[in-house]
């Protein structure tokens, strides 16, 4: 497996500073910090082998329909997802019961992100709480199948399982982040992960007092 160690020492800090950033003092996710923290997220992803790359592919795809919002004429309307929630709404943007003219709407399309961001919480805190003999493979799963999977098809959830089954061991994995020893990995886990489930939680919130959880 080839893993630029360099590289991801100090990628993963920029991740996770990345998802400190996002929140502003009224609570409001700034966009380019959650796609910011995406992109270094798949770039730790890229690193642990090809076997992921159709997972990445997507991610990639999802981030740059974002990027192109952000970049777009309408930029300003998507400072902030509060500011893209309202704006793609209010203008009848966002396809809300079948897909038809609108299959790139900020809001559908951060929603798939936002789906793995739960994944990312629940696998995080297994891996926070994990002891020596813990299986990552065993706790990605878990964390799939109480989040992800229920929005995926069959073919996606069984691709994505094989999938699982490449990632490294867990001392691997904890060498992969660089971030020190083992305490020194559940201490950064621990300060990281309050702050990506605040994150997910005022989107999951938004999305659900505009009931715009279930966009297809
Ligand atoms: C501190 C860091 C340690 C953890 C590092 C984790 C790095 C994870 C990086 C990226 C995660 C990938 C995010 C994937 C987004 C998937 C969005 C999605 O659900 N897309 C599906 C629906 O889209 P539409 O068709 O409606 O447009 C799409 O069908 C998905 C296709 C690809 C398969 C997605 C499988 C997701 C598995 C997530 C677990 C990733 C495991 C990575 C292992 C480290």
């Amino acid at each position: 497996m080839a893993v630029a160690l360099e590289d991801l020492k100090f990628t993963l800090q920029e991740v996770l500073d990345t998802f400190k950033s996002c929140l502003s003092e009224h609570k409001e996710v700034f966009l380019e910090h959650y796609v910011a923290g995406w992109r270094g997220l798949v770039r730790f992803m890229n690193c642990l082998g090809s076997v992921f790359s159709f997972i990445s592919k997507d991610a990639v795809n999802k981030i740059q329909i974002l990027v192109n919002h952000l970049n777009g004429e309408n930029g300003d309307h998507y400072i902030t997802v509060q500011s893209m929630v309202k704006y793609e709404l209010d203008s009848q943007l966002v396809d809300l019961t079948k897909r038809g003219s609108f299959p790139e709407s900020g809001c559908r399309t951060l929603l798939r992100l936002h789906r793995a961001l739960r994944w990312l919480e629940l696998f995080l805190e297994r891996l926070r709480t994990s002891t020596e003999d813990s299986n990552t493979s065993v706790m990605c799963s878990e964390a799939y199948n109480e989040s992800l999977s229920q929005h995926h098809a069959w073919i996606i959830r069984k691709a994505a399982g094989t999938a699982f089954w490449a990632l490294p061991g867990r001392a691997t994995f904890f060498d992969v982040m660089n971030v020190g020893s083992p305490e020194q990995v559940m201490a950064v886990l621990g300060d990281a992960l309050p702050l990506i489930s605040e994150v997910y939680q005022v989107t999951e919130d938004l999305y659900a007092q505009n009931n715009i959880l279930e966009l297809p």
